[in-house]
C-alpha cells in the first residue's frame, strides 16, 4: 500500500534535492556561511517558530486521539523552548540580545509562510494542517543528516547540525510521519490529494526560507 508520506516523498523528490543543493545549506555544512546570513536566518527563524508553535498547538487541539494530541502539545512546546535555546545559544556567540529578535519584521518569505500555515490551521481540515506541518520537520531531518554526513571539524555551526540530525529528533519525524499516514489512510481521496498540495506548499516555503536568508530578503518597499 502507497502511504501518504510515500506519495509527499515521490512528489518532492526534486525539490528536496534542490534543498540540498542550495548555497545556504552548502555553505552551512563547509563552516564558511557567513555570519550575516546566518543571523539573518536565526532571526527570521524566532520570527517563523513562534507562529509555527501556534499551528502545532491548532493542530494538537484538532487532533482525534490523545496520542496525536500530546505529540504536537510537546512538539509545540518544542518549537518555543528547544530551538529558542538553540537561538539564544547563537544569540550570544554573535552578541545580539534575544530581545532584539522581536524587534526585527519577519521578511516576505518568513510572512508568507508563517501566515500559509496558520490560515490551513484556522481554515483548513486537521488532516490539510499536519500534512502542512509535517515538511518542517522531516525536510530539517533530512538537511541536518545530509550536512552531518559531509561537515567540516569544528564548524561554527555544530550546535544547529547536531539538534537536526539528533535521533531523538528522529523518533519525532518518524512520530509526525506515521500521525500523517494515519489522518491520510482515514480520510478520501479527495482530502489526501488536498494534504499533498499542503505538504508541497511547505516545501516549497522551506526552501524558499533558506534561499531567503542566503537573500537576506527585504521587502521590496517601505511603508
Ligand atoms: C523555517 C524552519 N522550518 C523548520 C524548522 C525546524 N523545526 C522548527 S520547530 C520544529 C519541531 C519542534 O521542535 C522543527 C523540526 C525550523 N527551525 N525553521
Amino acid at each position: 500500500m502507497t502511504t501518504f508520506s510515500d506519495r509527499a516523498r515521490q512528489d518532492t523528490t526534486a525539490l528536496r534535492d534542490r534543498i540540498l543543493e542550495l548555497p545556504f545549506n552548502r555553505e552551512l555544512a563547509a563552516g564558511r556561511l557567513s555570519r550575516q546570513r546566518f543571523q539573518f536566518y536565526m532571526i527570521q527563524d524566532a520570527l517563523y517558530l513562534e507562529q509555527y508553535s501556534r499551528a502545532l498547538a491548532i493542530a494538537s487541539a484538532k487532533a482525534p486521539d490523545t496520542r496525536a494530541m500530546e505529540q504536537f502539545a510537546r512538539s509545540a512546546q518544542g518549537a518555543l523552548i528547544v530551538e529558542r535555546a538553540l537561538h539564544e545559544g547563537f544569540f550570544e556567540k554573535f552578541g545580539i540580545a534575544p530581545v532584539e529578535a522581536a524587534q526585527f519584521a519577519p521578511s516576505p518569505t518568513c510572512y508568507g509562510y508563517t501566515n500559509f500555515l496558520l490560515t490551513v490551521a484556522h481554515q483548513a481540515s486537521y488532516e490539510e494542517l499536519v500534512a502542512a506541518v509535517l515538511p518542517c520537520f522531516w525536510i530539517y531531518w533530512d538537511v541536518g543528516n545530509h550536512i552531518a554526513a559531509d561537515t567540516v571539524p569544528d564548524n561554527p555551526y555544530r550546535a544547529w547540525i547536531d539538534t537536526y540530525s539528533d535521533p531523538s529528533f528522529g523518533q519525532s519525524v518518524n512520530a509526525v510521519i506515521a500521525i500523517a499516514n494515519e489522518a491520510a489512510e482515514r480520510s478520501t481521496e479527495a482530502r489526501r490529494v488536498a494534504m499533498l498540495n499542503a505538504f508541497k506548499r511547505s516545501a516549497q516555503y522551506e526552501w524558499m526560507f533558506w534561499d531567503s536568508a542566503y537573500r537576506e530578503e527585504k521587502w521590496p518597499v517601505s511603508a
